[in-house]
This record gives structure tokens, sequence and C-alpha cells, in this order.
């Protein structure tokens, strides 16, 4: 197989600006199966901006994208919607709705037009709701859960998705630490059984314990890309979040603390 066929998503010379100021600037990146890219930087960086590009919610502002050896402009939202979730950062509940049939909606890129879900769909929908600890919650209203839970539900959805790829923003906002494990173990089997895997992440400890990739976007254009365990470093990081990172030893790998007083550099 050729290595244009391997690339499950890549981006070229990717630009991606906001009136007055470009985020990030000829962004090159292949991503193959088994990839867990971590997306990394400080508040306002162009994290969440630039998984929507990707997801082609957003135009970027020059290069192109690719997903499966295919422009991504050329590509339908249905076909887009079976290859590749967007878990965004927040969910907006605009109808009232239960959590099983929340999960279930994740199935609808694969349901055929003027047909319901087979039991199939619920069958996988009933899987990823036991996956995310939430099966005794399947009846419940969305509007009465809690932000953990609810971020679960909205997991639980990209999952019944069952994509090639993953976008994943902010994956674990609202989860209390076993919570969060659970996630990142989720995507991380996703990633060893041949999915691609993109998440933004503000904890560099996660990224660093389940990324094979990390990209950091300095929100001035500037990026830098590579594999996690040299790219992260307590220098690399008190550049990236503009103050002093440093690294601890923990058990085989480092540790990542902010150790400055607060001051910015
Ligand atoms: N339509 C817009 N007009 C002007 N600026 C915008 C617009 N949309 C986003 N921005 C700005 O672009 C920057 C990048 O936003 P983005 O949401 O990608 O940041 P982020 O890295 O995900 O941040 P956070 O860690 O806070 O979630 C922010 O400074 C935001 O205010």
């Amino acid at each position: 197989m050729s290595k244009q066929a391997d690339t499950v998503l890549a981006g070229r010379k990717l630009r991606i600006e906001v009136p007055g100021r470009t985020l990030v600037d000829e962004l090159d990146f292949e991503l193959r199966a088994g990839e867990f890219l971590a997306v990394l930087g400080q508040n306002g960086a162009g994290k969440s901006l630039t998984l929507h590009t990707l997801a082609g919610l957003r135009r970027p502002a020059t290069g192109t994208i690719e997903l499966l050896g295919q422009p991504l402009p050329g590509l339908s939202r249905q076909t887009i919607a079976r290859q590749l979730a967007l878990l965004p950062q927040h969910s907006d509940d605009a109808f009232p709705a239960t959590v099983f049939d929340t999960v279930l909606s994740g199935r609808h890129p694969h349901v055929p037009r003027w047909q319901w879900e087979s039991a199939a769909d619920r069958g996988i929908a009933s899987d990823c709701l036991r996956l995310m600890d939430l099966h005794n919650l399947h009846n419940r209203d969305i509007a009465t859960l809690s932000g953990g839970e609810r971020r679960r539900v909205a997991v639980a959805q990209v999952l019944a998705q069952a994509p090639d790829v993953y976008l994943l923003d902010e994956p674990s906002n609202h989860l209390d630490p076993q919570h969060q494990l659970d996630v990142l173990n989720v995507f991380a089997d996703k990633a060893a059984c041949g999915k691609t895997v993109i998440a933004s992440l503000h904890d560099v400890n996660l990224a660093a314990r389940y990324a094979t990739s990390c990209l950091l976007l300095f929100g001035d254009g500037r990026w830098e890309l590579g594999p996690a365990e040299s790219i992260l470093t307590a220098a690399v990081l008190s550049d990236l979040y503009a103050t002093p990172m440093e690294a601890l030893p923990w058990h085989d790998r480092q540790f990542f603390v902010a150790a400055g007083n607060g001051q910015r550099r």
C-alpha cells in the first residue's frame, strides 16, 4: 500500500485565522491509523478552531485537508460523518431527550434515509452507554444530568458514531479522575484497534500518558509537531504555556507541573 493510502487525515499548508490574527500557519501533518495526537496550547491558542477546521465545519484561510485520501470539501456531510466524529467542547441541548436517545442519535449517519435505527444500532448505543458507565441513566432526561454525566453521554454518542477518526475537544472536561482515565483509555483502545484519535487536552500529563504524538499551538501561527516522548519537555512547555513548567520523575516517565508563582513571564 502506498504512503498516501496509509494516511487517514492530512492537512497541507493549513492556515487558520480569525479577524486580525493568524492562529496556525502553514500546518502540515499526516496521521495514520493507530495514532493518538494530543493538541496542546494556552486558552485561545486555536485548538478548538483547528479541530472544527479538520471536521470541515470551518474553512481554512488557505491549505487543504484530506480525509482517507479525498479532499474534504468534495465529500458529503453524511460521508464525512461516517468517517469522522467531533466531540465538541460543550453540548447544547435545544430539545428534551433521554440519555439513550441522545447516544442513539450518534448512529444517524449510518441509518438509511426514511428508516429508523435498527436493532443493531440500538445494541451499539447500549454498548456505548455501558462503556461510559451510564447504563443506570438510560431513561433520564439529559437536562437533569450533572456536568460529568452529560460529558460522558456526549462521549458515548461519539463512540456510537463509530468513525475512523475521532476529533475530541477536551474530552476530559468535567470528569473526575477515574472517569478521565476511563474516557482516555477507551480512546487509546480505539487507536490500538486502528482508529485515529486527535484530542485537545489541557492536562499535559494526560497527553504524556496517552498520546503517541503532540501538536503544540503557540497561538501566533507557530506550531510544533512530534512524538510525545521527545516533544514534551519542560523547556518547550514553559514556552508553550508562558509559565515555568518543571519535569519530575514519575514511575518510568516524567510528570510536568506548573512551577511558577502565577506571575506571567
Ligand atoms: N469568530 C471569531 N471572531 C474573532 N475571534 C474569534 C472567533 N472565533 C474564535 N475567535 C478567537 O480565536 C481564538 C482561538 O479560539 P479557540 O476556541 O480555537 O481557542 P482554544 O485554543 O480552543 O481555547 P480554550 O483552551 O480556551 O478552549 C480565541 O482567542 C477566540 O476568542
